[in-house]
């Protein structure tokens, strides 16, 4: 076997991971970067940017097929599938290749193949082929959608997840969705909008991230008149026939089991962290009952340890762009270790690319509600709002979060038409530490979807007690 010796040892070639390359780069070119899988990054390759392409799609045909309220009317829309797919996959492999080139540019000694697992304190095995001896160690391997064995046995390749809907070469007849968190939402709005027969499955009634009961009930209703769904629902059986996925469910509060068939089964049930291969018992870190360790969110250190975690793989927020701003904690940290710096955050923000778009900003009503904060809530609807309206976009609501007394804006919930740039106006307003009025003597455009927010603030002053 062969030996490394390195100052820092990168697990995981993705967002969070070339982050890191290219920060501790700064100080040190002794760093070994090990990938088990291809390059290219999870966002680029079957994440981020390919869901994004095929909701571009699902875009275009739900606004041709719904122009008739406009007296624009474009009878028997077409859609083609294989030109759908084509596109989705040309244009990701065009992102993928970005990320792909930069790789390769790096010197080749610096790019190992293979997976990576602890075999002692500071020593990494990869594939039986190579041992690094590291300094630090950051670990940056992402997270994987969560999928029951005995589903995967008894349905195989039609049982999917994410990565197998953008490698389809056109579109099926029909998928149930399993999941109605974010990946389910996206892509179960995005595949009904193109034609495909779709059934959104939950146990339970949960959109997404919502929290606040009036975003989350009109979110519940606006869901289930959008697409065909089976909220608080409990699947009894899951089989392959020769037509393909049979299902059979009830839902709460019906006595009789329903019967359904479908190409593919989607599951969206949660995505864990990629922690098990990596033996991390060998390195001396302490795990919780999840295989966790902790992880210091600013400095991104594990505790007493010369290991930095980045990206999906601490699951605090699993985003593209947490990830890159961890990767560069966890860059910088590693080369300069053991001297280490805080890395804060920045103001959380959520945006779900459903229909309509969902945005959540700062604390969540629960987070707001369990911790006691003592704070004013407003809401505001889309329904009458100008501009939502001249679109024809009039759906959805705003909830508002400030601390009364001090009248600090704390958080937003939303559903409703541009809801990822206002989420973004909110994101800069909570890391600026405005308050409601520092908010709204900024300027409010005619006639724009940003009127209903200076309306939901007004209504959030108001609540304010002093
Ligand atoms: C369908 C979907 C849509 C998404 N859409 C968005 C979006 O619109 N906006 C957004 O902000 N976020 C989105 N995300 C989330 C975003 O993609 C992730 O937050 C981001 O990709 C995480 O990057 P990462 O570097 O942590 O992980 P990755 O890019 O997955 O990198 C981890 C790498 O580690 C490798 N690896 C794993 N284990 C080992 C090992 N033992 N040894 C060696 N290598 C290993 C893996 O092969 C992988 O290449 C989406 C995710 C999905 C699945
Ligand atoms: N627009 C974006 O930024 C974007 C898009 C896609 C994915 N992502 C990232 O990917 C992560 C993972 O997304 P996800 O949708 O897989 O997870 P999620 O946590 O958002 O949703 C999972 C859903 O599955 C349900 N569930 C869990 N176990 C179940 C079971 N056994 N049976 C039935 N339902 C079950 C949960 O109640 C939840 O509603 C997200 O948290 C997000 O960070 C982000």
């Amino acid at each position: 076997m062969k030996t490394l010796d390195t100052d820092i040892a990168i697990i995981g070639v993705g967002s969070a991971g070339m982050v890191a390359y290219k920060a501790a780069r700064k100080t040190t070119d002794r760093i070994v970067t090990i990938e088990s899988g291809p390059y290219g990054t999870t966002c680029a390759r079957v994440g981020c940017m390919p869901s994004k392409l095929l909701i571009a799609a699902a875009n275009a045909a739900r606004a041709t097929r719904n122009s008739g309220s406009l007296g624009i009317h474009t009878d028997n829309i077409t859609i083609d599938g294989a030109q759908v797919m084509q596109r989705v996959r040309e244009e990701r492999d065009r992102f993928a290749q970005f990320s792909i080139d930069d790789v390769l540019a790096w010197p080749q000694e610096a790019r190992l193949h293979g997976q990576a697992r602890f075999t002692a304190p500071g020593t990494l095995c990869i594939n039986e082929h190579t041992q690094v001896n590291a300094r630090t160690v950051i670990i940056a391997t992402g997270s994987s959608p969560v999928i029951p064995d005995e589903l995967k046995r008894a349905l195989g390749d039609r049982l999917i997840v994410n990565d197998d809907i953008f490698a389809w070469t056109t579109l099926p007849q029909s998928v149930a969705v399993m999941g109605s968190g974010v990946i389910g939402l996206e892509l179960a709005h995005a595949l009904h909008a193109l034609g495909v027969r779709v059934r959104l499955f939950s146990r339970n009634s949960k959109i997404g991230p919502l929290t606040d009961p009036e975003v989350l009930s009109q979110a519940q209703a606006l869901t289930q008149t959008l697409l065909p769904t089976a909220f608080n629902s409990q699947l009894h059986h899951a089989r392959l026939t020769t037509e393909g996925v049979e299902l059979q469910y009830s839902t709460l509060g019906e006595s009789e089991n329903h019967t359904d068939t479908f190409d593919y089964l989607l599951w969206a049930t949660g995505r864990s962290p990629n922690l098990a291969a990596l033996n991390l018992a060998a390195a001396g870190v302490d795990i919780d009952q999840r295989g966790m360790p902790q992880v210091d969110p600013l400095t991104r250190q594990i505790p007493g340890h010369p290991i930095f975690m980045a990206g999906d793989v601490h699951g605090q927020r699993p985003l593209l762009h947490e990830a890159t701003d961890d990767g560069y904690a966890a860059g910088h940290n590693a080369a300069s270790w053991p001297k280490v710096q805080a890395y804060p955050l920045r103001a959380s923000l959520g945006i779900v690319f459903s229909h309509p778009q969902i945005t959540m900003v700062g604390q969540s009503h629960r987070a707001l509600t369990d911790a006691g904060t003592a704070f004013a809530r407003s809401i505001q609807p889309f329904a009458n709002q100008g501009r939502a309206r001249v679109d024809g976009q009039n759906t959805g609501t705003l909830a508002l979060y400030a601390e009364h007394k001090t009248g600090r804006f704390l958080g937003a919930e939303m559903l409703g038409p541009a809801a990822e740039h206002l989420g973004h106006l909110l994101a800069w307003a909570l890391q600026q530490k405005q308050t409601v009025e520092d908010m709204l003597a900024c300027p409010f455009y005619h006639p724009t979807v940003e009127e209903g927010l200076r309306s939901g603030l007004q209504k959030l002053r108001a609540e304010l007690r002093s």
